[in-house]
């Protein structure tokens, strides 16, 4: 499967993500998030600065619920029974997405600071 041509190996990549959304609820979750925090920036007029940080904030939480999918579903794959290091595996990449959803949340209220001044005046 190596050396293939880059639109193939987009397919791929697209399929994955289309995979995701529709097996993870919380992959859809993020998403509706993703375009919520998308309305709010246009309808506060955000600076290209904030959404280039929201969107990196945003885009690491949705990489790491890919990678949390990925590693789920790979462990379930290989190991179907319960063992305690499969445990451990899961909650590692569980632990990935909040570190990621909390950075998230840490570059949302900062830009809600920002706009705090102007809703006091
Ligand atoms: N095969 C297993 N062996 C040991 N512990 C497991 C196993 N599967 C799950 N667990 C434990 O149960 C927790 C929840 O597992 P589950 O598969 O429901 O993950 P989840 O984070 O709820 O996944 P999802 O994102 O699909 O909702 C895991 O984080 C882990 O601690």
């Amino acid at each position: 499967m190596k050396g293939q041509g880059f639109l193939r190996r987009f397919g791929y990549a697209r399929a994955g993500i289309v995979t995701a959304f529709r097996r993870e609820r919380s992959m859809r979750t993020h998403g509706a998030a993703v375009i919520a925090v998308g309305i709010f920036l246009s309808l506060t007029g955000a600076p290209a600065l904030w959404w280039a940080l929201v969107g990196l904030a945003v885009g690491l939480v949705l990489v790491a619920e890919m990678a949390n999918t990925a590693i789920e579903t790979l462990a379930d794959h290989l190991h179907p029974g319960q063992h305690p290091e499969i445990g451990v595996v899961k909650d590692v990449a569980a632990g990935a997405v909040l570190v990621a959803s909390v950075v998230a949340v840490i570059v949302g209220l900062a830009y809600l600071a920002t706009l705090l001044p102007a809703m006091r005046a």
